[in-house]
């Protein structure tokens, strides 16, 4: 069969080809409420505007102090000459041989410059005996010392992160442009599947694609809808494609999309849409199909394979670096691991085992690949925690080699 799409092509060539969509089809920018903005891809760059600390204050609770009345020899006996707290401003200053009771976060009265913890002190009434000197400029902290105006905070395509819009909060600002997130339809596919709860028929299976698509999905901060299994029914399937071409950004479907007779997909993204690309050289996960909507609607159509370790293969080699590029997530980064067996592919083409992660003796990381490697071995990805990715072309892994793992 000639087609005008690639097809059968290598994992990198597909996911150049995923890459160039996303970039192509950006996610329009919207601006939210810090509280909304956790977890979602920053669309501007951050510069400080404030410097933070925005004050010199106190790191301990004790007495603000000039080190050089410290210099006496024997025990320093100071002057208390008044109390500094927190969110009042800055007591006017400390005379010679005084000091004054600070708490933490406290602005340094002026002419102070170091803090003496209270508990190397004795009060006396209004004389503070210093039991431990402080080492000069102790225990305080200097205004700007994390942040200058003018400083480099976030760039666009980072994460929110909850110590990233801590941060933005703490110059003040109460909204940051973000990118909105993709709305994402899962549909599961095929007349076998029954839905947990519900009683089983002889040939049929319960639907647990469904929840795995929807945790991947979830876990990367979207918030997709799950719509009713699709029927092995060529009009249904096309109807119920078209309605969620029209309203989602990107349709997730799996099975359905390979060889056999009730496998509808190919045909109806051919037919309508335009495909990507069809079948990659990898494994599992090789059928899966990419494809703009074309009349089904504006969509992006992503159809993985049925099998589950299929559906979570393939779901980290193109539904999450397709999400991250419509969103223009900054790469992440990759995670590599020692294999702790020994591994030998049965053909060529790249694979992804599924793998538990540990700690090496020697403190690298360390795989051990789960021989329970077919596509629907689901509880073999299960015990695992990792996709070990290894490449095209070699077929004979020693142990020891390092491999690139994607944990999930
Ligand atoms: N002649 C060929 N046969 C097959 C090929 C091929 O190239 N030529 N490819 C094989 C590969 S590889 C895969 S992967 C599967 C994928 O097929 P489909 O995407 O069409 O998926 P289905 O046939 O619909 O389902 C496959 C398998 O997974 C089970 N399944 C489907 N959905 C769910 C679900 N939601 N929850 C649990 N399990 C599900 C389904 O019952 C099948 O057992 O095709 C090979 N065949
Ligand atoms: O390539 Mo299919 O996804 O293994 O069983």
């Amino acid at each position: 069969m000639t087609t005008d799409f690639p097809t059968r092509i290598a994992y990198a060539e597909a996911r150049d080809i995923v890459d160039r969509v996303a970039a192509a089809r950006r996610m329009p920018v919207q601006r939210l409420p810090l509280s909304r903005a956790h977890a979602h891809v920053l669309a501007q760059d951050l510069v400080a505007t404030l410097a933070i600390p925005g004050f010199d204050n106190a790191a301990m609770d004790g007495f603000a102090l000039r080190h050089a009345d410290l210099s006496t020899e024997g025990e320093a006996i100071l002057q208390l000459q008044g109390e500094q707290f927190a969110g009042a401003p800055a007591a006017p200053g400390i005379a010679a041989g005084g000091c004054v009771r600070i708490t933490t976060g406290a602005p340094l009265p002026a002419g102070a410059d170091t803090v003496l913890m209270k508990e190397h002190a004795r009060v006396e009434g209004d004389r503070v005996h210093v039991l431990q000197p402080p080492a000069a400029g102790q225990h305080v902290r200097r205004m700007g010392e994390d942040v200058r105006p003018g400083d480099g905070l976030l760039q666009a395509g980072e994460v929110l992160t909850p110590s990233r819009v801590a941060l933005a909060a703490s110059q003040g600002l109460p909204e940051l442009d973000v990118v909105r997130r993709p709305t994402v339809a899962v549909f599961t596919t095929g007349d076998e599947l029954i839905e947990p709860g519900m009683p089983l028929a002889d040939g049929q299976l319960y639907n647990s694609n469904r929840e795995q698509l929807v945790g991947l999905l979830r876990a990367d901060g979207l918030d997709p809808v799950a719509w009713p299994t699709l029927p092995d029914d060529p009009a249904q399937v096309e109807s119920a494609l078209r309605h969620a071409g029209e309203a989602f950004d990107l349709i997730l479907t799996c099975g359905g999309v390979s060889a056999g007779e009730k496998d509808y997909l190919p045909a109806l993204l051919q037919r309508r849409g335009r495909v990507h690309f069809w079948k990659t050289r990898m494994k599992p996960g090789m059928p899966a199909l990419f494809a703009d909507g074309g009349t089904l609607g504006p969509a992006l159509f992503l159809c993985l394979p049925g099998n589950p370790v299929s559906v979570l293969a393939t779901y980290h080699a193109f539904a999450r670096p397709l999400l991250d590029g419509l969103q223009g997530r900054a790469p992440r980064s990759s995670w590599r691991a020692r294999l702790a067996s020994p591994w030998d592919k049965r053909h060529e083409r790249l694979e992804f085992l599924r793998g538990r992660l540990s700690p090496g003796d020697d403190g690298t990381l360390q795989v051990e690949p789960n021989p329970a490697d077919g596509s629907h071995r689901m509880r073999a990805a299960a015990d695992s925690d990792v996709l070990i990715v290894l490449e095209e072309g070699a077929r004979h892994y020693p142990p020891g080699t390092v491999v690139t793992v994607l944990p999930y």
